[in-house]
């Protein structure tokens, strides 16, 4: 604050030749303690004060005549730009106020500055108590009389008394073990002592209060040092993690390299830098590029795409490394390169190891089905079409329920794989599931088979007896396929077995009690056979309580290309010759043959192919058989014949092509083409096929 300030800016003076009246007058009329007498420059001369006036008055007896005749005065001049600090050492004197020239200006009037000085010190005292309100720390200061004259808002929250209970009371009522008398007496300081208040543990400074050198009394600054603990301990425990993951980092087998937005390494673990065979210090802070010629952690913080597997070439050799960015609030800060391998032979090694592992867990696999019977479960079942989507949908329905399933199909449309679905998927997948070929086993061993012997209930039977099929697949389900080959008089066995629920094995006489699914297929016409008396009708209503029609794979095309590239790598797997790739034009003509043999049939024309193409290449139409490569061709090539003779000519090409693929075995070729033997003999015999 300036004089200018305070100064009442005023144009009353005198000049040295004024009459005392005139004086007077101006006092009187102006309120005035004093009045200056200016010269012709206004320069202050003098001042001529009521008291002044008074006195000489009353010691002259005189009212007039010139005011120079008064006895000059004491006082003093201050400029307006003067710190008003500065008066209030002299506020006992008349004080005029000038300019730089040193003209007057006016007063400074003495109860205006009081009263701005009191309200100043007002504000003042307020700021000081707001503040000591607002420091987190708590503050008591004492006087020499030992009374509180401090207590602030953070002293009342850590010690739990109110400030108006506190002030102007004994220290000792407020606080016993303050300690603030003992630094009154001592005016020794006591610094970051701890204590224990109200509960809480504080860290405390205690220090004298001195004013011109003397003790006046004492002051306790303290804190709750509950949060700091807290915090210490979590940077502790920061730094100890920290620690922990630099040593993990460091011990680890790989190479490690981070490095910030910008490229420049921010962190080497010491695998790395020793495959670099350089001082880690000579690396922190240097940019990648300038340490790893090829790297490309420079690249990634940009791209902010991870690179896995990649071969780096790094001092001569060729490193399988990954690069990943890291990124923090959706922004990439840096990245982090691994060395996976040290050398790409290493990697080489690591497969060959994988591989043979998959083997065994293939292996393994494989034989833990076998002991639980099901090989196959519906996820095996390949096809997007909506016909095996629905007969899938059926097909899992009947897995919640106990009752008889039937399946029928054309031969290798996926009978058998449905009914270890179903087993699977059922809650008897735990219990056994027995595969039994009714048309497969001599109907005089059938029985013994399905129902097992006891020791000697026939000449040959083993000693010890047999187990049966049934008995075998007790708790779980029993798979008997190609049902309507199963000989009459086992027909009539088989329904009591159904009816009773129980089984006696042949040349025993003990029954037991069976708790069997009974899941049947059949690709035969059996409504037909119940007809001509083939098949018994009380067996065919028994088995045939839920029945599931698989399609045949020319009603549902669209499975076709699903279904190859799941049988290429089956088989690829199965034969060793890997083959997954197959050209668009053999699809082509795949598509365009009608597929009577089913899955089945695909199955095996691709494993010929398989068989035929080099490992890894793609198959080509050439791979296919002939039977399928003419299709098309013999289609588009057929001129104005009669649709009867070019079907003809399929019909032999394709009798001839299965014939040749299974070694002329007929029975097998009569299985796969679907037709009886006696179709076949008789179609060779009208095709001239020796
Ligand atoms: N939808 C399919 N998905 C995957 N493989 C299938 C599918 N359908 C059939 N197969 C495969 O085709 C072959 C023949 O299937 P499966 O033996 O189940 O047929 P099937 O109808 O029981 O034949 P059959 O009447 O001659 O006994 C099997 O190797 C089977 O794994």
């Amino acid at each position: 604050m300036k004089v200018k300030d305070y100064t009442t800016y005023s144009e009353l003076f005198l000049t040295g030749n004024a009459q005392i009246e005139e004086a007077v007058s101006l006092l009187k009329d102006h309120f005035l303690e004093f009045i200056p007498i200016v010269d012709g420059r206004r320069h202050v001369q003098n001042v001529i004060s009521k008291n002044n006036l008074c006195d000489f008055i009353l010691d002259q007896e005189l009212s007039f005549g010139s005011i120079d005749e008064l006895i000059k005065n004491k006082f003093v001049m201050v400029k307006e730009n003067d710190e008003i600090e500065k008066i209030f050492s002299i506020i006992d004197q008349h004080i005029v106020v000038v300019d730089k020239e040193q003209c007057f200006k006016g007063f400074l009037r003495k109860d205006k500055i009081i009263k701005t000085y009191f309200q100043r010190q007002q504000y003042l005292d307020n700021e000081f108590h707001a503040i000591l309100d607002s420091t987190y720390n708590g503050i008591i200061a004492i006087n020499q009389n030992e009374k509180v004259i401090v207590y602030n808002h953070s002293a009342e929250k850590i010690l739990g008394m109110e400030s108006e209970k506190a002030i102007g009371k004994s220290i000792y009522e407020v606080l016993v073990d303050s300690r603030l008398p003992e630094v009154l007496k001592t005016g020794d300081g006591e610094l970051g002592k701890k204590q224990i208040f109200n509960g809480r543990p504080l860290i405390i400074n205690r220090t004298p209060i001195i004013k011109d050198h003397e003790i006046v009394g004492a002051v306790a600054i303290f804190q709750d040092i509950t949060d700091l603990r807290r915090v210490t301990q979590e940077l502790e425990n920061e730094k100890n993690a920290s620690e922990i993951l630099r040593t993990i980092i460091d011990n680890a087998y790989e190479g490690i390299i981070v490095v910030d937005e910008k490229g420049y390494i921010i962190m080497i673990n010491d695998p790395y830098a020793k495959f670099l065979a350089r001082d880690k210090k000579n690396i922190i802070g240097k940019h990648a590029t300038e340490i790893i010629d090829t790297t490309r952690l420079h690249i990634v913080v940009k791209t902010g795409k991870e690179e896995i597997g990649e071969v780096q070439k790094v001092k001569g050799k060729n490193i399988v490394v990954m690069r990943t960015p890291i990124y923090k609030e959706g922004k990439v800060v840096g990245a982090i390169g691994k060395i996976m391998f040290k050398d790409v032979q290493e990697v080489n090694v690591l497969a060959s190891k994988i591989n043979q592992i998959e083997n065994e867990l293939k292996y393994y696999k494989a034989a833990l089905k076998e002991v639980s019977g099901a090989k196959y479960s519906f996820e095996n079942i390949i096809g997007r079409s909506d016909k095996l989507q629905d007969t899938k949908y059926l097909a899992e329905k009947v897995t919640h329920t106990n009752s008889n399933v039937l399946i029928r199909g054309e031969s290798g449309t996926g009978k058998e794989l449905f009914a270890h679905a179903i087993h699977a998927a059922s809650n008897r997948a735990m219990g056994s599931f027995i595969k039994v070929n009714c048309a497969a086993i001599p109907s005089d061993l059938l029985e013994s088979e399905l129902f097992g012997y006891e020791e000697g209930a026939f000449t040959g039977a083993k000693r010890g007896g047999k187990i049966g099929k049934f008995e075998l697949a007790n708790g779980g389900s029993i798979f008997l396929d190609e049902i309507g080959d199963m000989p009459h008089n086992m027909q009539a066995k088989l329904l009591r077995v159904l009816q009773e629920k129980e089984v006696e094995r042949v040349g025993g006489s003990k029954s037991i009690s069976l708790d069997v699914r009974i899941i049947t297929a059949t690709n035969r016409n059996l409504e037909e056979m119940v007809e001509k008396g083939e098949f018994r009708e009380d067996l065919y209503y028994r088995l045939n309580v839920m029945t599931i029609h698989i399609p045949s794979l020319r009603e549902r095309m669209d499975d076709l290309e699903p279904l190859i590239q799941h049988l290429l790598i089956k088989i690829s797997e199965e034969v060793g010759n890997y083959a997954t790739k197959i050209s668009t034009e053999a699809i082509k003509y795949l598509k365009s043959y009608d597929w009577p043999g089913n899955v089945r049939e695909l199955e095996n024309v691709l494993e010929r192919a398989i068989n035929l193409v080099d490992y890894g290449k793609e198959i080509q139409v050439s791979h296919l058989p002939m039977h399928i490569r003419k299709t098309e061709v013999s289609i588009k090539t057929q001129g104005d014949r009669e649709l009867k003779n070019i079907l003809e000519d399929v019909e032999k090409e394709a009798i001839l092509d299965c014939l040749k693929r299974v070694n002329e075995n007929r029975t097998k070729a009569a299985k796969i083409l679907n037709i009886s033997r006696s179709s076949l003999y008789e179609k060779l015999w009208k095709y001239g096929i020796e």
